[in-house]
């Protein structure tokens, strides 16, 4: 049953829409008004009406849905990636992830999903504050966005005594960061950085070899999506370079 407060997405007629069970305020849309009031009791995948007589299909937001929906400021991480990041530092509901930097916190948002508790730092105070919007709109409580360098924050991260399962660096100077992470990991725990460009993974790779990180690799992960057209079917032929990954584990 959907409770009050609930995050909802609304599909009709190949629209879709972000919102809250029980929002005072009715949705209003080219297909029609939809009554938010009205929805809070009734049953996921339930069909609620506009006052066109639209039906609006009723469905719990996925980490998919928050791909498209989530306001950007930045290049976000891509679906492929995030899903070797949670692939390859097996991350689970026990743990607690610090990560940075937010950008619109889309890799935060998928790992806040799955994780107890992630921590993400964003240097632009602007684009934390978007960061922080994303999550409410997402109903992720266990994100905190903190406005922080992360270099800054690392080491106040480590005045308090706090240890992280999984750290996740996607920022230009994730290689300075490394350091920090090696010290606030907690043992056998994971270090995944993305970098758009060969010198910033290289540079991270030369971080994670100096500060003794173990089980090192580092990859990019293809993509190509099918084409099916009436000439015939193919692999996309867009170019699908997004980053490389280097993973890397504390021991
Ligand atoms: C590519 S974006 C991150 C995208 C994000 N991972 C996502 O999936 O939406 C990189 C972000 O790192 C932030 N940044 C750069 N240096 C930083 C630092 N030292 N501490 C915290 N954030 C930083 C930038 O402001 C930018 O928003």
């Amino acid at each position: 049953m959907i409770e009050n407060g609930e995050q909802i997405l609304l599909r009709a007629e190949g629209r879709e829409y972000f919102a809250v069970a029980g929002d005072e305020k009715p949705m209003h849309t080219d297909l029609g008004i939809v009554d938010l009031k009205a929805v809070p009791g009734r049953e996921w995948g339930d069909t609620i009406a506009s006052h066109k007589g639209v039906g609006f299909t009723v469905v719990r937001p996925r980490a998919p849905d928050l791909f498209r929906h989530m306001k950007r400021t930045g290049a976000p991480v891509m679906p492929k990636d995030i899903g070797a990041i949670i692939a390859y530092t097996g991350l689970c509901p026990t743990d607690v992830v610090l990560d940075a930097g937010t950008g619109s916190g889309v890799l935060a948002a998928y790992m806040g999903i799955i994780a107890r508790k992630v921590i993400t730092c964003e240097a632009s105070e602007q684009f934390a504050a978007n960061a922080r919007k994303n999550m409410q709109k997402a109903g992720l409580h266990n994100v905190e966005v903190r406005h922080a360098d992360i270099l800054q924050e690392m080491e106040k991260l480590q005045g308090e005594g706090l240890v992280f399962d999984v750290i996740t660096l996607d920022l230009q100077d994730a290689a300075l960061a490394v350091p920090g992470a090696r010290k606030l990991l907690r043992t056998g725990g994971f270090l995944a950085t993305y970098s758009p460009f060969f010198e910033q993974a290289s540079a991270v790779r030369a971080a994670v070899e100096t500060e003794g990180f173990q089980d090192i690799f580092t990859i990019t992960v293809s993509e190509h999506e099918m084409e099916y057209s009436k000439r015939g079917t193919r692999p996309s032929t867009r170019v699908g370079h997004t980053g490389f990954i280097t993973i890397a584990r504390k021991f």
